[in-house]
């Protein structure tokens, strides 16, 4: 499989979101993220927003849904998702409603792993439950926690060979790669490379020497197109 560009958007307002999204897209990025920041800051109205203004791109819709699955997953799908994300922790029950409601509106269902005490057997639960997808995840807050604390900080790099290994749909690392290790995931069988923070939160850490954005994105861009997976 090809490797695919996704950005999120974990902003706050629609303007700088389809600002950043447009951006993006030029540069050559594949699917956009409506972040949760973003969902929960405009809501539907956000992911209709991109969708008005993307018709043909991906969008992923990170609900990271916990209970009442089947309508949050229908009204996200309604408004132009294709994919939405639903959390492992959830109950078993939730995860099926979200999965059925991506049959029937015709979504892809992004399952979670984040905070599974064993995150391979969570990647792998939710492969059995019918997710398309599995999002290797480490949460903000637990690292930004533990490096408080003066500990190593946990990258999903470190068991992304092993959830790799473990299921057999495709996996997207998430939760404070560096742009380097965000570009690497498909060398780990992970084909689908998120950009989060880098790009949004700093910006200047992202940008070429000149300050171009656009043109180191697309560095970005062709860097992971290069990569097949499988
Ligand atoms: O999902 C996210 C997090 O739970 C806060 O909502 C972020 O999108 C994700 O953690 C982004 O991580 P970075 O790649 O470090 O930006």
């Amino acid at each position: 499989m090809r490797s695919i560009v996704q950005i999120s958007l974990d902003l706050t307002n629609i303007d700088e979101a389809l600002e950043t999204a447009h951006l993006a897209m030029r540069a050559g990025v594949d699917w956009l993220e409506a972040g949760t920041p973003l969902i929960l800051a405009e809501g539907l109205h956000g992911v209709r927003a991109l969708r008005e203004a993307f018709p043909e791109t991906p969008i992923v819709a990170d609900l990271k849904t916990m209970d009442g699955g089947y309508l949050e997953a229908e009204m996200m799908a309604k408004a132009g998702a294709t994919h939405v994300v639903v959390m492992a922790r959830a109950h078993e029950e939730t995860i099926r409603c979200v999965v059925k409601a991506g049959a029937d509106f015709g979504c892809k269902v992004m399952g979670d792993n984040m905070v599974c005490e064993d995150m391979v057997a969570g990647a792998k639960w939710l492969e059995d439950l019918g997710c398309d997808f599995v999002i290797h995840h480490i949460g903000y807050d637990e690292r930004r926690g533990i490096a408080a604390r003066g500990m190593r900080m946990p990258s999903p790099l470190d068991q992304l060979r092993e959830v790799v290994g473990a299921v057999k749909i495709p996996v997207q690392a998430v939760g404070g790669l560096s742009l380097e290790q965000a570009i690497e995931c498909p060398k780990y069988g992970a084909p689908l490379v998120v950009l989060g923070a880098p790009l949004t939160i700093d910006a200047d850490a992202f940008k070429t020497a000149d300050g171009d954005l656009e043109a180191s994105l697309k560095l970005i861009c062709d860097a992971v197109h290069a990569q097949t997976v499988g």
